[in-house]
C-alpha cells in the first residue's frame, strides 16, 4: 500500500456522526480503604478522611463523525484513557449521555481483554469471536494475524507468559483484523519495538483511508500529526480544547511551556 498522506493532508469525507458525548462527567474514589483506616477511627473529624471522590472527566461534550482521526492529548492523569474506555463503553457515565452508534476495536490496555491462562491460539480465537467474527472467519484470518505479530513460535503458549512486547504484538494483530468501524489506540503501542511500531502506524494509515473512525492517545506529537486531524485536549478532566490537531498541540505547548 503506497503513501496514504500525513494526517492534516487527508481528505475526509464528512461521514455520519458515529459518537456522541453530551455532558459527560466520570466520577472515580481516589484512594478505596480511606475510611477504613484504624488510625482514622481514632482521629479527630478533621483527620477523619472523606469518602474523597474527584471526576475524572466533568462536563465533556463532543460528537465524532465516521472516518475521523481524532488524537487525545493532555498530561498524565487528566482522563485520556479515561475517555477511551468511556468510548469503549468499558466505564459508564456518573452524568450525561454517551452514544456509540458504531462497534469499537479497542486496542486500550496492555492485556486488551486476553485472558492471561489461555494460549495465544485461543486468545485470538475468543477476543475475534467477541467481536463478531465466526470461527470460519477467524480460521481464514488466522495466519495473518500471526504472520503480522511475527509470533508464530508462540502459539501454543499461555498468554502470560509473552513479553509485553509480544503481548501488544498479537493484541495489536487481533484488533487490526476487525472489521469494527472504530479503533481505539492508548499508548500501548508504545511497548513494541520501533520497527513493530512502525508496521503498525502503516497499518492504522491503512484502516484510516479505508473510513475507519480512530481515537489515538499519545505524548509524541510526530505519531499525533501523522494520523490525526482532530485534537481532544483534556486537562483536569476537563475538555479544554477541541479542534483541528495543529492548534490543539499548540494550546497544550502553551499551558504547559
Ligand atoms: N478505576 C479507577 N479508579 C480510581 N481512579 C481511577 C481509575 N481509573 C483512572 N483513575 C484516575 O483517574 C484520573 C485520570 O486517569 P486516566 O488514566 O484517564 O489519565 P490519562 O490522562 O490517561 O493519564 P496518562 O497520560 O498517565 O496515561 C487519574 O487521576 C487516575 O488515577
Amino acid at each position: 500500500m503506497g503513501d496514504v498522506g500525513s494526517g492534516a493532508a487527508r481528505q475526509v469525507a464528512a461521514g455520519h456522526d458515529v459518537i456522541a458525548v453530551e455532558k459527560v462527567g466520570i466520577r472515580f474514589k481516589r484512594n478505596r480503604r480511606a475510611r477504613r483506616s484504624f488510625k482514622d477511627l481514632f482521629a479527630g473529624r478533621t483527620r477523619r478522611s472523606r469518602p474523597d471522590e474527584f471526576w475524572a472527566l466533568r462536563d465533556v461534550s463532543f460528537t465524532v463523525k465516521q472516518g475521523e482521526a481524532i488524537g487525545v492529548i493532555g498530561r498524565n492523569g487528566q482522563g485520556k484513557s479515561t475517555l477511551l474506555k468511556l468510548v469503549a463503553e468499558v466505564v459508564l457515565p456518573d452524568e450525561g449521555r454517551v452514544g456509540v452508534f458504531e462497534g469499537v476495536a479497542p486496542l486500550i490496555e496492555i492485556t486488551g481483554g486476553f485472558v492471561d491462562d489461555l494460549s495465544v491460539r485461543d486468545n485470538v480465537y475468543l477476543t475475534a469471536g467477541l467481536h463478531g467474527m465466526t470461527r470460519k472467519e477467524v480460521d481464514a484470518r488466522f495466519e495473518s494475524i500471526i504472520d503480522f505479530a511475527e509470533i508464530g513460535d508462540f502459539l501454543d503458549t499461555p498468554y502470560k507468559h509473552l513479553s509485553s512486547g509480544m503481548r501488544v504484538r498479537i493484541a495489536f494483530s487481533v484488533i487490526a483484523q476487525l472489521e469494527e468501524p472504530i479503533i481505539l489506540v492508548d499508548e500501548v503501542l508504545a511497548v513494541g519495538d520501533k520497527g513493530f511500531r512502525e508496521k503498525c502506524y502503516r497499518r492504522i494509515e491503512e484502516l484510516l483511508a479505508g473510513g475507519r473512525t480512530l481515537f489515538f492517545v499519545s505524548h509524541n506529537e510526530r505519531d499525533l500529526r501523522r494520523f490525526c486531524t482532530r485534537g481532544l485536549y483534556l486537562d483536569k478532566g476537563r475538555l479544554v480544547f477541541d479542534g483541528p490537531i495543529d492548534d490543539a498541540l499548540a494550546r497544550y505547548a502553551a499551558d504547559t511551556a
